[in-house]
């Protein structure tokens, strides 16, 4: 195992170590490569049978199916003891940048439906400021048909670039997110006030959720290259 898929397993273990509440009923499941390690964990414990976990889309239900886990959705269970997930970007105060992999709103609908929301990451995710480290821009999942108008207000707004993401090798065109959604990337540069910059692109007709994530959660797990997980919290 590389040391960062190390540093990504310890991380997400002594997350769910230290934090899985005993008697939990409904729990989040966040996307990415962490949380891999997160539902391996969870679907480690004996009392798996008596709790049921909410997914952020397509990628984390299959991990909840393939770790024997019990599997609802947020319409049918709204109020969660706890969610777990990862992040591309965290600051001191636990300001996040997410989707990267494509989820953000699910993510967000989760994390902000959970009494506590647990980030875990590597070392390299953590930053003294948002947009230091992630350089592909802040991810905003948008309805498609608003895509031209929606970069040229985000251009206003002050993005350096505004890239709407492409599928890859896999599809030729833009990558559809789990709502059937566009993303975008914008690159803002530092994000010295988060809350300001989401609250101006989250009034922008067509946008649907930004990946920029303030005042949701409470601890953040970082494993470390020397194979220590480090906390930051709230
Ligand atoms: O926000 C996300 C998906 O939209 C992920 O949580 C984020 O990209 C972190 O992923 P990874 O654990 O693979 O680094």
């Amino acid at each position: 195992m590389s040391l960062v898929e190390e540093a990504k397993k310890q991380a997400a273990y002594k997350a769910v170590d230290d934090n899985f509440p005993p008697h939990a009923k409904y729990v989040g499941i966040g996307s990415g490569s962490t949380v891999v390690y997160v539902a391996e964990r969870i679907g480690q414990l004996k009392n798996k049978d008596s709790f049921i976990c909410i997914p952020t889309g397509f990628q984390s239900k299959q991990l909840i199916i393939d770790n024997g886990l019990k599997l609802g959705t947020i319409e049918q269970f709204s109020d969660l003891d706890i969610a777990f997930d990862g992040a591309d970007e965290v600051d001191p105060q636990l300001n996040l940048i997410k989707g990267g992999g494509a989820c953000l709103f699910q993510e967000k609908l989760v994390a902000v439906s959970a009494k506590k929301f647990v980030v875990v990451a590597d070392y390299r995710k953590k930053s003294d400021v948002l947009g230091k480290q992630w350089k592909q821009g802040i991810p905003i999942e948008i309805v498609p048909n608003s895509y031209v108008k929606i970069t040229k207000d985000l251009k206003s707004l002050g993005a350096i670039t505004v890239t709407l993401r492409q599928g890859g090798k896999a599809k030729a065109g833009p990558i559809i997110t789990d709502n059937n959604n566009f993303l975008i990337d914008a690159d803002f540069g530092e994000v010295k006030d988060p809350v300001s910059l989401h609250n101006k692109i989250k009034s922008l007709v067509g946008v649907v959720e930004t990946g920029i994530f303030t005042n949701v959660a409470s601890v953040s797990y970082f494993g470390e290259e020397d194979g220590k997980v480090s906390q930051w919290t709230v």
